[in-house]
Formats: structure tokens, C-alpha cells, sequence
């Protein structure tokens, strides 16, 4: 908290294309964007992935080319961060840890140290990923210089209690990465402006770029501040997407219309 709750933060978003099942070859591509991102003037302070950059959706081979226990793209994604002196919310990875696989996402401070772990809560049916990957168990929010981030991946921005309860839980940024394809654009734009409206905090979404086995993918990553306005949103080809976030913004706006105060708990169904 104090003064470095009142810090800007200036976040790039990687909006890249994935190649499916080339996990070396992902780690390459997004590493020289990353290169670019972080030489920009000004330097971001914090950089984005998609979601399951390392594997794609190839859920058939899922077992054979996730990463056991993270451990690869933790190292990598760590000494990004530590050498930049950037931080990094590294997407997602399909993370293999015994018999089970899970869509992960691993967050790091300036100095490389590790400071958020989640796995994905809703599985995607109309992918199929529930036949092939593990839900997460619990809720996830970390400190990024001050400023409490939500986790979300993808799906689970179409469930409103998480980003509600992160919300309550002192979150001021929503993080999002995605492999969100066509043709539900207008559901990625809504949703992720309701979130941020409705919970007066900032959405920072980044969508992957791309074609993967007849799935089109848009882009349109975006930053939307907690009044709903957009900051920045991406085109469908590959870019970097660089806002500025002011954390002071999410309380002012709270100040304005006092959503969390007015709700009624005691008339909403917990189950
Ligand atoms: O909810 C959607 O329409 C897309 C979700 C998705 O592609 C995912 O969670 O991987």
C-alpha cells in the first residue's frame, strides 16, 4: 500500500500468434516479442501473455508435450523478468504434474520471484478441455508493486461470482489471457467490459492471434479502465499493446457510485 499504491503502471500485452504443439518453438517467438516489448520508451512495467502459449489447444498430444510441473516455463518467464527488471503475468502453460494437466498461470515480480500460481476453474466443454485437463480449486489474487491483481483465463470471464469475488477480495485488476476465437467477438468485448464496469477495476485481457486447426482467432486484446472506457484494444493481427493503468482510478470511480456498498448479500443465493 502507501506511496506505491498511487504508482502507474505501464502494461504491454504480447497479443501473439501460437504455433499448435511447438512448445519451443511458442517459447522463441514470444520471447523476441518480449525482447521488443521491454525496450520500448517507456519501458513497461508490467507484460502480459495469452493463454496456453506453450502447447496451443493440441488436448490429443497434451500429455506428451506439457510441461512437467511448470518447472521449464517458470525458469524461463523468472529469468525474463529478473533480467528486464519487468514484471510478468506469463499467460497460461499446460502444466503436467502427475497424471493430471492443468491450464496454469505463473505471475512474477521485477526480481523473478514468483508471486501467483492459478489454474484455470471453468473448462471450456465446447473445446473439449474438461476430457483433457484438471480445474483449478481456488480463487487467486497477487500483489503487483501494491496493486492486487484477480486471476481469470479465457472462460471464466463468462462467470461473473469470480471476478466479483476477487473484487471483494481488494482486486483492482482483472488479468486475462485467452485463446478466444471467432465469431464470438461480441461476446469477448461484452463480457470483458461488464466485468470491469460492474466491479469498477481494471480488465487487462490479452488474446492470442492466429489460426490453429480451422479455429480463427481475434486478437482484440484489451485494457479497459473501471469506468468502462477502453485504453487500448488490439487489431486481429499480431501486435504489442501498450496502457498506462492508474490504480488511484479504481477508488475514485468506487468513490462515484458506491456499487460495493449498495449490494444486498443477505438476498443473493451463495450457491
Ligand atoms: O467462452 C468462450 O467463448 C471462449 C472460451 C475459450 O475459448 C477458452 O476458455 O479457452
Amino acid at each position: 500500500m502507501g506511496n506505491k499504491q498511487e504508482t502507474k503502471l505501464a502494461v504491454a500485452l504480447i497479443q501473439a500468434d501460437i504455433e499448435i504443439g511447438s512448445p519451443q518453438e511458442n517459447k522463441k517467438h514470444l520471447e523476441s516479442l518480449m525482447e521488443s516489448a521491454v525496450q520500448a520508451n517507456p519501458k513497461p512495467d508490467l507484460l502480459v501473455l495469452p493463454e496456453m502459449w506453450n502447447t496451443g489447444y493440441a488436448l490429443e498430444q497434451i500429455h506428451d508435450i506439457a510441461d512437467p510441473e511448470g518447472e521449464a516455463s517458470r525458469e524461463w518467464l523468472s529469468s525474463f523478468a529478473a533480467k528486464h527488471e519487468v514484471m510478468v503475468v506469463g499467460g497460461s502453460v499446460a502444466v503436467k504434474t502427475g497424471d493430471e494437466i492443468y491450464n496454469m498461470m505463473y505471475a512474477f515480480d521485477r526480481t523473478g520471484l514468483q508471486v501467483g500460481e492459478y489454474a484455470k476453474l471453468h473448462l471450456f466443454r465446447l473445446m473439449d478441455e474438461e476430457k483433457h485437463l484438471t480445474a483449478g480449486t481456488r480463487l487467486v489474487q497477487f500483489d503487483l508493486e501494491g496493486v492486487q491483481a484477480g486471476a481469470s483465463i479465457c472462460y471464466d470471464i463468462r462467470f461473473p461470482e469470480l471476478a466479483r469475488s476477487l473484487a471483494l477480495g481488494g482486486a483492482k485488476m482483472l488479468i486475462v489471457p485467452a485463446e478466444w476465437p471467432h465469431p464470438r467477438l461480441h461476446h469477448w468485448r461484452t463480457l470483458l467490459m461488464a466485468r470491469a464496469i460492474e466491479n469498477q477495476m481494471y480488465v487487462i485481457a490479452c488474446n492470442r492471434v492466429g489460426s490453429s486447426r480451422g479455429t480463427d482467432f481475434f486478437g482484440h486484446s484489451m485494457i479497459i479502465d473501471p469506468w468502462g472506457e477502453i485504453v487500448a484494444e488490439g487489431s486481429e493481427s499480431e501486435e504489442i499493446l501498450t496502457g498506462l493503468i492508474e490504480p488511484e482510478l479504481v477508488d475514485e470511480v468506487r468513490g462515484r457510485i458506491p456499487v460495493f456498498a449498495d449490494r444486498r448479500p443477505e438476498l443473493y443465493t451463495d450457491k
